[in-house]
């Protein structure tokens, strides 16, 4: 089984991404946060997040959001000089102003756009493709038109979260689309949603025996050992979530500048990560509300002193 951590933007940037391949090293690859593509060059900080020396010995996936493949060719240039040769399409942004802007999910409402869209990209043949897509936007039965045009074009991967746009991450994945993609996509399919725990991994996979790669966000967020354990049966330990937790606040505080900013990149993180822990509520709340980095740190070492982590 192949491993892959899923993009999240204002999460799994170089800094976090390096800290996990250095401490759960046993995911095959990593998908960078969009980059909004067009004729420009990068902006400092997408520049800082997938250059070569802030990825060394990791394996990324640099991923594109766009609706013009005049922008999508002229990134995917700026890409390849830097070595890359992949690039992922952003076709599951369910956000409200990515989807309005007729990009990422909001993309696969306009299918004849997308055709061409996809045409033009495979023609001007830069780098291989991949594209992480959701089913639809408004009802799951449109991904039988969308995988029509998907099979048009040699994808390097389908990386497929089995959600509408409009159930943003609420409802479930819906594993009967996901089982009738299997058997109608012509490209390879990796699957992506929901599997926190290894039980939810079993659960999937017993369903699934014929998938070979799955992607994970939030429950690597939550458990940066979630593959680890799937892998090895090797449990998270507590001194090296610690450790882990500590590499990444001082890249932070080495980084950015002033609290605030520091503080707002580790609070995204707790979101999930907070979630690992027992009676965890009281200690996110003392997170969410610290806004000085001494606060933070006494409400982050009671919390590693205090709790313990949860088996599952
Ligand atoms: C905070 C956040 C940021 C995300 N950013 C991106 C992104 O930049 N690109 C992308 O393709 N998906 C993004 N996603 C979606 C995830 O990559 C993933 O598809 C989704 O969380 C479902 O997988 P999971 O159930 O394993 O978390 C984001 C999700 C969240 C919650």
């Amino acid at each position: 089984m192949k491993f892959y951590f899923a993009p999240m933007e204002g999460l799994t940037g170089y800094i976090y991404r390096n800290a996990h391949n250095i401490y759960f090293n046993h995911v095959d690859k990593y998908f960078s946060p969009f980059i909004v593509a067009s004729q420009r060059s990068f902006k400092t900080r997408e520049w800082k997040d997938i250059m070569p020396e802030n990825n060394q010995g990791i394996s990324i996936i640099p991923q594109l959001l766009t609706n013009h493949a005049d922008d999508f060719i002229h990134m995917s240039k700026n890409l390849k000089q830097l070595g890359y040769d992949e690039i992922n399409l952003n076709l599951g942004c369910p956000s409200g102003t990515v989807v309005a802007k007729k990009r990422g999910a909001g993309f696969l409402s306009f299918r004849d756009e997308l055709d061409v869209f996809l045409d033009e990209v495979f023609t001007a043949s830069v780098t291989k493709i991949s594209i992480k897509t959701r089913i639809g936007v408004d009802q799951s039965e449109e991904f039988y038109k969308i995988i029509k045009i998907f099979n048009k074009y040699p994808l390097k991967e389908l990386i497929i979260h089995p959600r509408i746009q409009k159930d943003f991450y609420k409802n479930k994945p819906n594993l009967e689309i996901f089982k009738d993609a299997l058997t109608l996509s012509k490209n390879p399919i990796c699957y992506n949603g929901d599997i926190f725990t290894f039980k939810d991994y079993r659960t999937f996979i017993n369903n699934f025996p014929e998938v070979d790669t799955i992607m994970i966000g939030r429950g690597l967020i939550i458990n940066p050992g979630l593959v680890r354990d799937i892998k090895n049966n090797v449990k998270l330990d507590k001194n090296e979530l610690k450790a882990f937790h500590n590499q990444i606040y001082e890249e932070y505080k080495n980084t950015l500048f002033g609290d605030r900013n520091i503080l707002f990149k580790m609070k995204e993180i707790w979101v999930f990560m907070i979630s690992v822990f027992s009676n965890n509520e009281k200690y996110a709340k003392k997170i969410k509300k610290a806004t000085k980095l001494t606060d933070y740190e006494e409400a982050v070492a009671s919390l590693f002193e205090e709790q313990t982590l949860l088996e599952e």
